[in-house]
């Protein structure tokens, strides 16, 4: 059996440790991390989530978009250019995720980032505990605050820093090494609102409403949280989750990874998302179900662990700013279509506190 010693370490001792400590010194998985059965029938691909290139039926149906397509939105339409926005519809329908290809950052820049993502998290325990949390807080480098009692833990260690509005950024989580780490951040930032920008008005066509619909309800002070994801090799990954099961609480998360793990769930399976280096991957969250009135859903998504190899991630949580209403396109509500949402605000922070009991938040915004 895993992890069983006496007593049990409490969420709040295991939080306050690294994952990526815990497996240099050789500890075993403690129980609170153990968050699956071993007979996970769900697999879409049939093998865990380990390559998802089996050749099975399964393989690789994460939809993939060209935005350098949907970057053409001039008028008359090209055919190319209609069939790429029902590409985009139907996938956001269908799946609320897709690969985004053609979105204008050089595959270059998209390694830099891994690179400077890896090289934070090598470095020596001291050197990263100069931007640590605490077991509550938020924001900086350590874990997600404690859940409510019960709850597993994941196997993953995180830097979370909000980046926009550039206003709100606390520059003491803010690794100095690697020493471009700031820099890239910051350039990354730039692009992933040029990368929002060219989505939401593409969602927003694939839907005929009109092109800046979502970014106003977004806002001119629309946040941008970036969370890299340290995902340790794992000695159980039958049983213990890099992160567990959930919806995202933003608008929608732009994702960036350097290895497989990261699964989708639709149609009652577990689709892994292949790894394409150049694609980022952009995944609907509750705000964007709720503002297209259901049409675009919001998938549950978790992460493997696995014992061969360890990942890195970056995610970009893009948020309607504080304190502004959001609710479903007018466009999108009609006798045929009910209205299935309330306006709401701040949702992230309701979501949040359903999460932390492991539980959605998305009943909390229907009428
Ligand atoms: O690591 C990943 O690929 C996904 C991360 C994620 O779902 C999250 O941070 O909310
Ligand atoms: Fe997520």
């Amino acid at each position: 059996m895993v992890g069983v010693s006496d007593p049990a370490p409490a969420a709040e001792v295991l939080l306050a440790k690294r994952v990526q400590e815990m497996v240099l010194h050789g500890d075993e998985p403690p129980a609170l991390y153990i968050s699956r059965d071993d007979h996970d029938a769900t697999d879409g691909d049939g093998d865990g989530g380990g390559g998802g290139d089996g050749g099975d039926n399964f393989s690789s149906p994460v939809p993939i978009i060209d935005m350098g397509i949907l970057s053409c939105s001039e008028e008359p339409f090209t055919k190319e250019y209609e069939e790429e926005l029902l590409k985009l519809n139907s996938a956001l329908h269908t799946w609320g995720c897709f690969q985004a290809i053609g979105h204008g950052i050089s595959s270059s820049f998209l390694d830099e980032i891994r690179k400077v993502t890896r090289e934070f998290f090598e470095q020596p325990m001291e050197e990263k505990n100069k931007y640590s949390k605490t077991v509550v807080e938020f924001e900086g480098y350590g874990a997600d605050p404690v859940p409510e009692q019960g709850q597993s833990l994941d196997w993953s260690d995180r830097l979370f820093l909000d980046v926009c509005p550039p206003d709100q950024r606390k520059l003491q989580f803010w690794p100095q090494t690697p020493t471009s780490f700031r820099d890239v951040l910051s350039e990354y930032t730039e692009k992933m609102k040029i990368v929002t920008e060219l989505t939401s008005k593409a969602m927003a066509k694939s839907l005929n409403l009109e092109e800046n619909c979502f970014l106003k309800q977004f806002g001119k002070r629309s946040i941008m949280q970036a969370r890299f994801n340290y995902y340790s090799k794992c000695q159980r990954p039958d049983l213990i989750l890099g992160l567990k099961p959930h919806a995202d609480g933003s608008g929608y998360t732009v994702i960036l990874q350097d290895e497989v793990g990261l699964q989708v769930f639709n149609n009652e399976k577990w689709y892994t998302v292949p790894k394409i280096p150049h694609a980022l991957f952009i995944l609907m969250a509750d705000q964007m179900e709720i503002m297209t009135n259901g049409v675009f859903k919001s998938p549950v998504h978790r992460v493997l662990s696995n014992s061969e190899r360890d990942r890195i991630s970056v995610a970009m949580f893009y948020t309607p700013e504080k304190g502004k209403e959001i609710g479903p396109e007018d466009g999108l509500v009609d006798e045929k279509r009910l209205r299935l949402f309330k306006k709401v605000k701040d949702y992230a922070d309701t979501h949040w506190g359903y999460y932390q009991r492991g539980m959605r938040a998305l009943h909390t915004a229907q009428v």
